[in-house]
């Protein structure tokens, strides 16, 4: 059975403490995120402050997924707030092994990241040293888009070096997510669904977490 991790960039904002409470209550593992900066993304969304002050309302893991342009300035700030795990996009950095050291470092898992563009190759060399991989399976910026067949074969590849070097790391999906197309993602490898708009814009969130996992079983 999949984790799944709620992506609050599709929660309502005014009520956002209640929603956070209805996936908690459905069991979801991990709350999911999303930063982004205007450049690296069109979007721009929150900073540590939103996860400081999310920090003391929930025990599910902070999912912290950066879609920042050179991270590695901005994570002490990310660790301080109480982020459990920091995913860093590949694509944004020069120093991808510099800012996957300062998140362990910082006693924080640490997570790379790969846009449906970049091929698994782009992260061979930092494998051996992450938590988690997330294959984004729509390109990064926004909430509600179609997902793209295409990436669950790099979700194949990363399970394939998984389990061919003995490593444990996670494989997290994230872009489009629903209770059909997670589970060819789940066939192939993936340990962890972030799911925005399936969850948040129904009527009944917990319910939409339970039809993730019951896909999966
Ligand atoms: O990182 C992102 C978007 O860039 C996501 O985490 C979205 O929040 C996913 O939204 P849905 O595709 O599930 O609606
Ligand atoms: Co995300």
């Amino acid at each position: 059975m999949i984790k799944v991790a709620p992506s609050i960039l599709s929660a309502d904002y005014v009520n956002l403490q209640k929603d956070i409470e209805k996936v908690d209550k459905a069991g979801a593992e991990y709350l999911h995120i999303d930063v982004m900066d205007g450049t690296f993304v069109p979007s721009i969304s929150y900073g540590p402050g939103f996860v400081k002050a999310i920090r003391p309302i929930t025990n599910m893991t902070l999912d912290v997924h950066l879609m920042v342009e050179s991270p590695e300035h901005i994570l002490p700030m990310f660790i301080d707030a109480g982020a459990d795990i920091i995913g860093v996009q590949v694509e944004a950095t020069q120093h991808i092994h510099r800012a996957l050291q300062i998140i362990k470092n910082g006693g924080v898992k640490a997570e790379v990241v790969i846009n449906p563009g970049t091929p698994v190759a782009m992260i061979e060399p930092v494998l051996h040293m992450v938590d988690q991989v997330l294959v984004m399976t729509v390109n990064p910026g926004f909430g509600g888009q179609k997902f793209l067949p295409e990436t669950v074969e790099k979700i194949a590849q990363l399970n394939e070096i998984k389990k061919q070097k003995g490593y444990d790391f996670d494989i997290e999906i994230d872009g489009g997510v629903n209770n059909k197309t997670v589970v060819d993602c789940y066939k192939a490898g993936a340990t962890v669904a972030v799911a925005g708009s399936y969850v948040f814009n129904a009527d009944d969130p917990a319910e939409r977490v339970e039809e993730l996992r019951d896909a999966t079983k």
